[in-house]
């Protein structure tokens, strides 16, 4: 999709003028209500500020709640436990907690995570008394917004703020025969009805990984199809090439640098063949398209503001995530990367109080990754890749989980941590985990670098055992045995 064709900037409307209902008017209006919007509304909630929060789904949440982070984490989960895959060590490679299982099992408990987590945001919004109204929203001009309801019933409404959080949908190119049930997205995933045996995954980005590993953890067999030969090459190298040793280990086949050219159903068979660009096929019941998302900007009237979108329909913030237009901000998916919850949350609360002059520290430049692949993998800060490039001396500390007492309890045979330290300074650069609990462990290196601490730091201090996080300070006593003596 060619956002900019749809979204052609048009010569702003004379002064429109709407007669609204002074009870329809507001301080502050959130359009969206995934972690974004969500943040934005409750931080001007305790700014004192009257606030509106539109969304066009049924409850609120967002991808984040409905089709995207919470129902993908929750999969893995239910995954993890219920194959068992986490006592193998101990019980050997067949050893399932259930067998059979089915599509059914895993919705059970998605289902009772996302309608616990929408019923908690429900109650945090009315604690801190932010009204919601479900529609479309879209902009009638800069303070105007026109809300299309279900029984289309239409509601104008006026807000002196305006917090665009409306995120990101699927791009779905015309190629892909979407079918909603074999050929699908990752929003569709979560209403099949069945697993499939096999599965081919286009897109080896965090959404494809995440679920090509959490499938191939049922025993389903997965291809990955990614036009580029490096795939997430934000994350260390060293890290991406064990995980990838393992997932091959485990069956799953990778098709970098091939592009999908058309996808067709052979009926004979019932699979999917996908024809890659080298003339290889490769042959699935169930295709996942996961080649990147777009901003969900097309019905957004952003041209009756006078606010244009990038190609894949993001909006261009500054420093303070505002937009062009003064009294417009933009925050979370919408405009671009990192494109996490995580980072979003924070997006919103920091547009509120810069939009209110709020004073506010700086927020850290650290903020960590975590990818809920299986294994799963995690970052904070630079990669060896980095510090390369920029020509500073470092060295490198190593920590495997089955070297702690810890991971031996949990029978982790695999598991990786790296630290990367400056030779000069011997601060902590960056962290990268690949393994069990990465996401968690990797806040205690964030800590660290976010107070400019040291190697020393590790060295120095006594960590619980026994515990995955003493791998901090195996690495960093590798990292120590190889440093030049001061
Ligand atoms: C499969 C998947 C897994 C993910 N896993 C993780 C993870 O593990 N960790 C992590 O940090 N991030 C993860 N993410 C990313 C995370 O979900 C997003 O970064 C986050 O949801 C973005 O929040 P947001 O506030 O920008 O908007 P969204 O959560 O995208 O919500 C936007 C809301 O706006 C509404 N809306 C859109 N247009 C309109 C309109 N015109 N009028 C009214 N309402 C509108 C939508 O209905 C939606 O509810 C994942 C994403 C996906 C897809
Ligand atoms: N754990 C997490 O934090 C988490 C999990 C899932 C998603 N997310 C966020 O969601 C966003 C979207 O994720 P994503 O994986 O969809 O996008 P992405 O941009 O990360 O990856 C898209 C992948 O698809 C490939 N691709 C692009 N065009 C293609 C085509 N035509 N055919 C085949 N492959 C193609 C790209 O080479 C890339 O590897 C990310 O920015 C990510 O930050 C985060």
């Amino acid at each position: 999709m060619n956002a900019k064709t749809e979204q052609k900037p048009q010569v702003l409307p004379e002064k429109a003028k709407f007669k609204v209902n002074p009870q329809n008017h507001y301080d502050l209006i959130v359009i969206g209500s995934g972690p974004g919007g969500r943040s934005a509304a409750i931080q001007g909630a305790k700014l004192g500020k009257r606030v509106l929060v539109i969304e066009k789904g049924h409850k609120i949440g967002g991808v984040s709640v409905h089709t995207g982070t919470i129902p993908s984490k929750t999969m893995r989960e239910t995954v993890l436990n219920l194959s068992g895959m986490r006592e193998r060590e101990f019980y050997g490679l067949s050893y399932r907690v259930k067998e059979n299982i089915s599509a059914q099992d895993i919705l059970e408990r998605l289902n009772k995570t996302l309608s616990h987590e929408v019923e908690i945001q429900e109650i945090q919004f009315q604690r801190n008394q932010v009204e919601t109204l479900y529609g479309m929203a879209s902009f009638a001009d800069k303070n105007h917004i026109q809300i299309e309801m279900e029984h289309g019933e239409n509601v104008i409404v006026r807000g002196e703020t305006i917090i665009i959080a409306v995120g990101t949908k699927p791009y779905r190119p015309d190629y892909v025969p979407f079918n909603g049930q074999t050929v699908i997205d990752s929003d569709e995933l979560l209403s099949m009805e069945k697993i499939p045996s096999s599965l081919a995954v286009v897109g080896a980005g965090v959404i494809g990984l995440e679920y090509a590993t959490i499938f191939s953890a049922l025993d389903v067999s997965v291809t990955l199809i990614d036009p580029r030969t490096k795939i997430l090459d934000f994350v260390d190298r060293e890290i991406i090439q064990y995980m990838v040793n393992q997932l091959r280990d485990r069956g799953v086949t990778f098709r970098l640098g091939h592009k999908v050219e058309s996808i067709e159903r052979d009926e004979v068979s019932g699979r999917h063949l996908c024809h890659l660009h080298s003339g290889r096929l490769v042959k699935a019941e169930m295709v996942l398209f996961a080649a990147g998302r777009v901003g969900s900007t097309s019905s957004l009237g952003l041209e009756n503001c006078g606010l244009d979108v990038d190609e894949r329909g993001r909006v261009t913030v500054n420093n303070d995530f505002q937009t062009s237009v003064d009294n417009i901000y933009a925050v979370g998916d919408v405009i671009g990367f990192p494109s996490l919850a995580s980072t979003s949350m924070e997006q919103g609360r920091v547009a509120v109080c810069r939009a209110y002059n709020q004073p506010m520290s700086t927020t850290s430049e650290y903020f960590p990754y975590g990818i809920y692949s299986v294994p799963e993998i995690s970052m904070v800060g630079m990669t060896e890749e980095d510090v390369q490039k920029r020509n500073i001396p470092y060295e490198v500390g190593v920590a495997r989980f089955r070297e702690t007492a810890r991971g031996q309890i949990m029978g982790l045979t695999t598991g990786l941590m790296k630290c990367i330290f400056s030779i000069k300074t011997r601060r902590l650069l960056g962290v990268h985990i690949v393994g069990e609990g990465a996401t968690e462990l990797v806040h205690i290196g964030q800590a660290v670098m976010a107070h400019k601490g040291k190697l020393n730091f590790f060295i120095d201090n006594t960590f619980n055992y026994p515990t995955l996080a003493e791998a901090y300070k195996i690495a960093a006593l590798d990292a120590l045995g190889r440093m030049p003596v001061k």
